[in-house]
C-alpha cells in the first residue's frame, strides 16, 4: 500500500535553532607596550601619528549577540560593578561602542540590527586599557559568526576602523605593531623574533593592573600631550600628560619599579598603570606597596598577551 511520505523538516529547525543561537565572545583589554605619538594629521580629522607596540591583556569583558525578531530592532543589557559613566542614566545605549559597532555590520551586511547584545564589564572604564574598543571588536566578532558572514579578517578590519584606532587590533588580540593613527595593525607572530624580543624585555606573562574610579578623556590626553610633551625616557608618550591630570598613576608607577616591577607604565591614555611582573613575590609585594600607598582603587592580576575566545551556545 502506498504511505505517503513523512517530511523531516530540518530547514525549519534550523531557522527556530538559528533565532535561539547565542554568540559569546570574550575580547582582552590592550595596553601599549611603547606609544611613540608624531605630528597631528588634518587628513585624519586631527590624530597623531602613532607608532606603538599594542599588547592584548587578559582582563575580559564579554559580549552576547542573540538574534531578535524582524524588525524589532537592537536592545542592549549592560552588567557588571565596574561600569564607571556606562552606569549614568545620561549614557546614551545607541552611542554605546558595542552597538555602534553592530549598526557598522548591520550597514556593510544590508540587515536591519535586529540583535539583542549583553555587555559584561570587568574592563575598567575610561582606563586607556580599550574597553569600549573591546567591546566594539567582540560585537563585530559576535555579529560575524551569528550572521554567518564568515568575512575575511581585513574586511571586519575596514569596519573596526571607521569605529575607533585601536578597534582592529582588537579583533585579533596578542602582540601587534600599530602606525598611521593607530589603525594600521602588522600583527607580530606568537613564537616571531620580536615577540621573543619583547618576551626577553620582560614584556610577557604576569601582570597587574592599578586602577582607579576616575576616568581621563581621551583627546583631553592627547591635548595635554600636545603641551606638555613626552617625558625623558618614557616608552608611553602619553604619560607625562597622563600623570599631570592623574597623579595618583605616577605614584602607582613608582612604587611598583621600586618594588621590582619588570616595567610600569601608564596604560595608553590613561589612568590605570600596567606593570610586568617576573614572579608571584614581585607581584604581592606589589600590590602590598599599592595598597599601603592607596595607588590604586582596583587591583587586577591578569596574564599578556591574550586573544579573544569566540563561543556559541544554543
Ligand atoms: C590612546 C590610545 C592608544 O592606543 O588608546 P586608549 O589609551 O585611549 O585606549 C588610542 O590612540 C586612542 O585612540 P581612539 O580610541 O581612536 O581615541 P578616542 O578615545 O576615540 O578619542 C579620539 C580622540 O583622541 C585623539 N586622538 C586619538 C588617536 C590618535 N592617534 N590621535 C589623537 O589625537 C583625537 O583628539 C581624537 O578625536
Ligand atoms: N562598551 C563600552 N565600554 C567602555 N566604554 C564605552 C563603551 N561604549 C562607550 N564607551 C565610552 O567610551 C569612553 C572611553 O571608554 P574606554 O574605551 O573604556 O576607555 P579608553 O578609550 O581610555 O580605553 C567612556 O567614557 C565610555 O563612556
Amino acid at each position: 500500500m502506498q504511505t505517503t511520505p513523512r517530511v523531516e523538516d530540518f530547514y525549519t529547525q534550523h531557522l527556530e535553532q538559528t533565532r535561539s543561537l547565542t554568540v559569546r565572545v570574550d575580547c582582552p583589554a590592550k595596553t601599549n607596550l611603547t606609544l611613540e605619538v608624531g605630528p597631528t594629521h588634518e587628513e585624519w580629522g586631527g590624530r597623531h601619528a602613532l607608532d606603538t607596540i599594542y599588547c592584548a591583556v587578559g582582563v575580559y569583558d564579554t559580549v552576547t549577540a542573540t538574534a531578535k525578531a524582524p524588525g524589532s530592532g537592537f536592545s542592549l543589557d549592560l552588567e557588571g560593578t565596574h561600569l564607571g559613566d556606562l552606569a549614568s542614566s545620561s549614557s546614551d545605549m545607541r552611542r554605546n561602542h558595542a552597538v555602534l559597532a553592530l549598526f557598522a555590520m548591520a550597514q556593510a551586511a544590508n540587515r536591519e540590527p535586529d540583535v539583542a547584545l549583553t555587555i559584561t564589564k570587568r574592563i575598567p572604564v575610561g582606563a586607556g586599557l580599550g574597553g569600549g574598543s573591546a567591546d566594539a571588536a567582540a560585537a563585530i566578532l559576535a555579529i560575524d559568526r551569528l550572521w554567518e558572514l564568515n568575512w575575511p579578517i581585513e574586511r571586519l578590519s575596514e569596519i573596526a576602523a571607521t569605529l575607533g584606532a585601536d578597534m582592529p587590533f582588537c579583533l585579533t588580540g596578542g602582540l601587534a605593531h600599530g602606525t598611521g593613527f593607530g589603525e594600521q595593525i602588522e600583527d607580530i607572530e606568537a613564537g616571531s623574533d620580536r615577540a621573543h624580543d619583547l618576551e626577553a624585555q620582560g614584556f610577557t606573562g604576569e601582570v597587574l593592573v592599578g586602577a582607579y574610579h576616575a576616568q581621563l578623556s581621551t583627546p583631553e590626553v592627547y591635548h595635554t600631550f600636545d603641551v606638555v610633551g613626552a617625558g625623558e625616557g618614557d616608552h608611553n608618550h602619553l604619560q607625562a600628560a597622563a600623570i599631570s591630570l592623574h597623579p595618583r598613576s605616577g605614584r602607582a608607577i613608582e612604587a611598583a619599579l621600586k618594588a621590582g616591577a619588570r616595567h610600569a607604565f601608564v596604560s595608553g591614555s590613561g589612568p590605570s598603570v600596567v606593570a610586568f611582573v617576573p614572579d608571584h613575590a614581585t607581584a604581592q609585594r606589589i600590590i602590598d606597596a599599592w595598597m599601603q600607598q592607596d595607588a590604586a582603587d582596583r587591583i587586577i592580576r591578569a596574564k599578556a598577551p591574550a586573544t579573544p575566545i569566540i563561543g556559541v551556545t544554543q
